[in-house]
């Protein structure tokens, strides 16, 4: 596992135009490289933002959409087109605008889909999702796994001493009894998040400071799951000024 690093920008909006560029530029790269690129989704105000700049950016055609797969680290479970759904989010701000193949967008089944009001099902069905796509490991090796940062340090819908956090053997989990609205999601564990060659945790504000702070000084995954998100070959925390307030100065430049 790689060791974190800390980059930081100016405010948000700067944040998520330099993680757009950024993540173009790694789509751009595996595509050349392999012919095909991998990347988690993440909900939250930071993700969303970042692909609503990659949809602005004059470099969004520069990747073939139809060979990238989209996967999400966690979803919202309520029905197909509700607007709190991460994927109903990432079609409007990017994923309706793009030419990608359909069989490639890989979303958590909606609580109205092919497993009705049943989570746990829900999950079982993205584990073989998962698994089908990847080697004896049963995940595969993500290109990119974004995500946000909650304010307790939750990373995906891995709360602080919940029992996803817990969990040694499935690969995506239902949540039950959320401490964030909605009560009830989907989510890869951390050790299906480690899978991904590059993780970047992206958040934003003063509010996120101290779990950033924490996290960055080795805090066990269990109190904070954000600590416990790490990628193969890269860490990268993408902070705006507020959000890096409290940064411990080893990190700093
Ligand atoms: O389903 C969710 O609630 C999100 O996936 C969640 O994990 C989010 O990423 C963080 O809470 C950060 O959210 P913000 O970027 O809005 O602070």
């Amino acid at each position: 596992m790689s060791d974190p690093q800390v980059v930081v920008h100016r405010d948000g909006d700067l944040l998520a135009a330099a993680a757009a560029a950024r993540l173009v530029t790694r789509i751009v790269d595996a595509q050349a490289a392999r012919g095909v690129a991998s990347v988690v989704l993440t909900g939250g105000r930071t993700g969303t933002a970042v692909l609503e700049h990659v949809n602005r950016s004059a470099a969004r055609d520069a990747v073939d959409w139809s060979r990238v797969d989209l996967f999400w680290g966690d979803e919202r479970f309520l029905p197909s087109g509700h607007p709190d759904r991460n994927e109903t989010q990432a079609r409007a701000a990017l994923l309706d605008h793009v030419p990608l193949d359909p069989s490639r967008v890989h979303v958590m089944e909606p609580s109205d889909g092919a497993f009705g009001d049943d989570p746990e099902a829900a999950a079982a069905a993205y584990a073989e999702v998962l698994a089908s796509l990847a080697g004896p490991e049963g995940v595969p090796a993500f290109d990119v796994c974004m995500l946000g940062v909650g304010e307790e340090g939750h990373v995906a819908s891995v709360f602080p001493d919940s029992p996803a956090v817990h969990e040694k053997e499935r690969t995506v989990v239902a949540v039950r009894d959320c401490p964030k609205p909605p009560p009830t999601r989907v989510s890869l564990t951390l050790s299906s998040v480690r899978h991904a060659h590059e993780v970047w945790l992206m958040t934003t504000g003063e509010a996120k400071a101290g779990a950033v702070a924490t996290a960055l000084s080795g805090a066990d995954e269990v109190e904070l799951p954000a600590a416990g998100a790490l990628g193969r070959h890269r860490t990268l925390w993408l902070l705006d000024t507020a959000a890096s307030a409290k940064v411990p100065a080893s990190f700093r430049a």
